[in-house]
């Protein structure tokens, strides 16, 4: 098939009737996932477009069979493919914690600048799920990408790194130096049985990280995420962040958010950042008489919540959460969290995006869950959601409802795998390769 290139103009896709799209299969479960989710895409593709449109599929190596076929985890090749061809997506990789290689997953992210790590989270009818209306949940987490701790700038306890920035922080901020407990390697004794060890010679004591969070990166995160809001006709933008503790970076984020919403969005938008301040000026009842008024007038609130708060509160009250809009580490947790609630990360899809460049890259929210790797066993949901996702993105509107039908109706069915299978009364339970024949019988 010729080799036909998605490009962008003037921020506007153009998506050649067989584009190429690459692909990296992953590691432990991407095996099986990989395989059933280019059926369930190929078929969607040629059923809605009757042959006219096709996607050529174009492997490119990263992770665990990067390593073993070039010694390389994420070869330049790779990435060079990436930028060219626009669109791509990829199943999981692994790893290791502690030790060993920083994350593929978060380099790919990080090299080709796609800021946004897009994770909506809907129900689907059918579907088993721990909490009572699960119908109620539905959010699109907008999760900043690229900074936050997953800079990885880290340095181990004990060594020279570490040390080099303790004493610098003992030299010129030693107020703060002292706000580190156990500063010191030199511990007596009776220090080590305080902390409960004992025979204890070590220099190993504190590791250091730090935590990057910019106005520019924050920005155009929240940018986007208000822009998506207003787009999809959403009522709230909620700026997520743990400000009360980490004031200059989280707390940072939530003043940036309100200055981004007041700044570019003007009338549009409705924030509590306006609403302290009318309250301020004019009283309580004022500043609720403004914010009804905005409502009334389609306005978007954006509000902001403290993370570990929001973390009840997604579960307790999901109707009062729509876009939300986070840091790197909050972003990861909530949608793990939030996977839960409609089913499971065996169906939680995302994509890493960058709306300036175009360029963007589907991904599963699931790891690689090793156990199960080569049993033909786990949920391609995810991937498979990712795909449309992608083909959303893309344009191919029909294909991507094909493959929502043919999912909805595959669950209303109760043939799934052993995941739903485990939490539905009287379900089949089918092979990874057996949902995704399932779901293309369903298109
Ligand atoms: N973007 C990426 O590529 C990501 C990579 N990772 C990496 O994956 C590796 C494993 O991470 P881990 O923390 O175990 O998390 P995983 O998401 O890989 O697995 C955790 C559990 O989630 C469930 N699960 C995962 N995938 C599926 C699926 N497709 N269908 C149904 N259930 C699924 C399984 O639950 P149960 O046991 O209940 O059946 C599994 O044991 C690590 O190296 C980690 O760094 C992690 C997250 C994202
Ligand atoms: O890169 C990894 O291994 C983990 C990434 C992750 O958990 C995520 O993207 O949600
Ligand atoms: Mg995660």
């Amino acid at each position: 098939m010729s080799d036909q290139k998605i490009s962008i103009s003037n921020g506007k896709l153009n998506v050649p009737e067989n584009p190429t799209i690459p692909f990296i299969e992953g590691d432990g479960t991407g095996v099986d996932i990989w395989p059933a989710s280019q059926l369930v895409f190929d078929k969607a593709v040629e059923k809605a477009y009757n042959g006219k449109r096709k996607i050529n599929w174009k492997e490119v190596l990263a992770g665990e069979k990067a390593f073993n076929k070039t010694g390389n985890w994420l070869p330049d090749e790779t990435l060079d493919i990436f930028r060219e061809y626009l669109v791509g997506i990829k199943g999981p990789l692994t790893t290791p914690v502690g030790g060993g290689i920083r994350s593929l997953n978060v380099a790919l992210r990080q090299i080709l600048d796609l800021y946004v790590c897009l994770r909506p989270v809907r129900w689907y009818e059918g579907v088993p799920s721990p909490v009572k209306n699960p119908g109620a949940v539905d959010m699109v987490i907008f999760r900043e990408n690229t900074e936050d701790i997953y800079a990885g700038i880290e340095f181990a306890a004990g060594t020279p790194e570490a040390q080099k920035v303790l004493d610098f922080i003992a030299k010129e901020f030693p107020k703060e130096f002292n706000k580190i407990r156990f500063n010191t390697k030199e511990k007596s004794e009776d220090f080590w049985k305080m902390v409960g060890a004992t025979d204890v010679k070590t220099d190993v004591n504190v590791g250091i990280g730090i935590k990057p969070v910019s106005l520019s990166g924050s920005t155009r995160l929240i940018h986007s995420a208000i822009a998506y809001a207003i787009k999809h006709n959403q009522k709230s933008v909620t700026l997520v962040h743990k400000g009360n503790i980490m004031k200059f970076t989280e707390g940072a984020f939530r003043d940036w958010g309100y200055a981004v919403a007041e700044q570019y969005f003007g009338d549009k938008v409705y924030t509590w950042n306006k609403w302290e301040k009318t309250k301020k000026e004019k009283g309580e009842a004022a500043a609720n008489e403004e914010q009804k008024a905005a409502i009334a007038a389609g306005k978007i609130i954006i509000k902001d919540s403290i993370a570990d708060i929001t973390l009840q509160q997604v579960l307790t009250r999901p109707e009062d959460f729509d876009v939300i809009a986070t840091l790197n580490l909050n972003g990861d947790y909530l949608s793990d969290a939030l996977a839960a609630q409609v089913g499971g990360i065996g169906i939680a899809p995302g994509a890493n995006i960058n709306y300036i460049t175009g360029h963007a890259i589907f991904e599963a929210t699931h790891g690689t869950a090793p156990k199960y790797a080569g049993q033909d066993k786990v949920n391609p949901g995810s991937v498979i959601l990712s795909g449309v996702m992608m083909l959303e993105y893309m344009g191919w509107q029909e294909a991507a409802d094909l493959i929502s039908r043919g999912l909805e109706k595959a669950i209303a069915s109760k043939r799934v795998t052993y995941d739903f299978h485990r939490q539905m009364e009287g379900a089949t339970m089918l092979k990874c390769s057996e949902f995704a024949q399932e779901i293309v019988k369903n298109m």
